[in-house]
Parts: C-alpha cells; sequence; structure tokens
C-alpha cells in the first residue's frame, strides 16, 4: 500500500488493449490511480504511451477492456458508458489535458485572457468582471505578466505558451490531468523552469496526474509512480524511485543507463 491509498482510487483501468487492425498499441494494461497520486508513463517511441493515455482520456475506444473514473458524486462510472453530454462536462471540468504543442491545447486567435475565461463560462461563470479577474490571477500563478492578458498566444514564446494552456486547464479546478510529453520541443532551460511550475502546482492543488513522457528525468521530478511500457506492454511499474534507482527489468535498466550516459 502506498501513502495515496488512504482513499479510494479515482481511477480503475482494467485490461484495457488497443488494436490498430493487426498491430497492438496497447495490451492487457491494469493500474489504479489514487487522488494526489502523479503516475508517469514511460518508454520508448511506438511502446504505446499515447494510446493508453488516449484510451484513458476517452479520446481513443480501447478494442477491450474497460476503464472507471470516481465521479465528483462519489460514484464510480464506466467512462465509455458515460452519454456524449457527462463526457463533454468531464472533459470541459474535472479534466485537463496538456498537450506537447500547445496549440492544440489553446485558441491562438484569442487573447490569452479569453482562453483561461473560457473554460470559466464553459462552466456557466458569466460575470464579465469575474472571470477576467481569476484569468488575471492564473496567469500570475503560471507567471504571465498581467499585461500580456489581452495579448494572443501567437505572440507568446513556446514556454509561455505551454504555461498558459497549463492555467487555461487547471482554471476549473480538475482533479486528473492527463500530460503528453508536456515539456518536449522547448529548451533546456525552459523546461526545467516549466517542470518546476508544474511540480508545485500538482503538489499545490493536490491534483493526479497521468503523465507520458520519454524523458526519465521529468519522470523522476514529477511522478510517484511510473509504469514502463515495451511494445504495448507494462513491464515494470512501481515507485519512481525505486525503479529508477533500481530496475529490475534489463530493458528498463538499459534504458536509466542510456540517460545516466548522456
Ligand atoms: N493511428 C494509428 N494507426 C495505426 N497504428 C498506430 C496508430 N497510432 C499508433 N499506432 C501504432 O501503435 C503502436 C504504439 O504507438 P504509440 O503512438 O501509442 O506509441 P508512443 O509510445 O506514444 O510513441 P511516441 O513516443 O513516438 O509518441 C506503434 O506501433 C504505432 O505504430
Amino acid at each position: 500500500m502506498n501513502a495515496f491509498q488512504a482513499e479510494d482510487p479515482l481511477l480503475q483501468v482494467h485490461n484495457v488493449t488497443r488494436y490498430y487492425g493487426d498491430r497492438v498499441g496497447c495490451l492487457d494494461v491494469s493500474f489504479d490511480l489514487w487522488p494526489g497520486e502523479v503516475l508517469a508513463i514511460v518508454g520508448e517511441s511506438g511502446s504505446g504511451k499515447t494510446t493508453l493515455l488516449n484510451c484513458l482520456s476517452t479520446r481513443l475506444a480501447p478494442t477491450t477492456g474497460a476503464i472507471e473514473y470516481r465521479m465528483r458524486d462519489g460514484a464510480m462510472r464506466n467512462l465509455y458508458q458515460l452519454t456524449e453530454a457527462e463526457r463533454r462536462l468531464l472533459m470541459r471540468t474535472d479534466w485537463g489535458f496538456v498537450h506537447q504543442n500547445a496549440a492544440d491545447g489553446l485558441r491562438m486567435n484569442v487573447s490569452a485572457g479569453a482562453n483561461v475565461g473560457e473554460r470559466l463560462m464553459a462552466i456557466g461563470d458569466r460575470h464579465y468582471g469575474n472571470i477576467r479577474s481569476i484569468a488575471d490571477d492564473w496567469l500570475g500563478r503560471v507567471e504571465i505578466e498581467s499585461d500580456r492578458i489581452d495579448d494572443d498566444p501567437r505572440s507568446f514564446s513556446g514556454g509561455m505558451r505551454q504555461r498558459l494552456q497549463i492555467a487555461r486547464n487547471l482554471v476549473t479546478r480538475p482533479r486528473l490531468v492527463f500530460m503528453d510529453e508536456p515539456t518536449g520541443g522547448l529548451d533546456v532551460s525552459v523546461q526545467a523552469r516549466l517542470l518546476d511550475l508544474l511540480r508545485r502546482l500538482v503538489a499545490d492543488l493536490g491534483l493526479s496526474v497521468v503523465i507520458v513522457t520519454h524523458d526519465l528525468a521529468v519522470a523522476r521530478l514529477l511522478s510517484h509512480r511510473i509504469m514502463v511500457m515495451r511494445h504495448g506492454n507494462v513491464i515494470e511499474s512501481g515507485l519512481t524511485d525505486q525503479v529508477l534507482d533500481d530496475p529490475r527489468e534489463p530493458y528498463t535498466q538499459l534504458l536509466v543507463s542510456s540517460i545516466l550516459q548522456v
């Protein structure tokens, strides 16, 4: 039992398999995710990380298997049996999704303030002054100056766009955030600042996170638990420090040692 298991699980994944025709995307994956827990899914390119993340976040239906989520009322629901309206509400409020490419998660032609405010409006907030002041507060929390609130994200740097995407996701106080290589493609110093910010926000808000990364340093810094994937299978999982300091599987040993040699 780990420190998070005092509460009921937030997400339960049962034997999730996804095929693309004959090709395996991910195979027979099962795990529980607990409130406040950060789980990293790692593995080389093509190992099935994105397929699994997309199945978990209802962007891609599994071929077989089931995923259950604890709704805000405490009831456990099968995600693929939700109505379309229920699913959309979940994605707009209780969940976030941080894309590697910020443009996939932002509206590039509306202002930074509107990008954040839009999620509030989607859950019924109609008071303009209120929305603007919450958006301003969130820009501050992700270290974007107030005087950029009316600028659109096309005028932002890569790191700023990513921070804006995070603010847009977190403004509705989601309980679960999916992240797909959130620091990928950024300069090393920009990555370090973003990781530090993410780590603080995740801890302050007590978020549950499923993060896909091929970067073990990102997994080490952010996650409590890690799952190593290869050819669609989870080949090793456990507490992050334990798996990275003392990997059991030869493949994980190779992954870890290849990083250490860089
Ligand atoms: N849309 C698709 N159609 C057919 N095969 C796919 C599709 N998407 C993924 N695959 C295959 O599924 C397997 C897992 O791919 P997936 O993208 O999930 O891996 P990944 O670990 O996320 O890789 P990367 O780090 O490069 O994004 C691969 O063999 C891939 O070729």
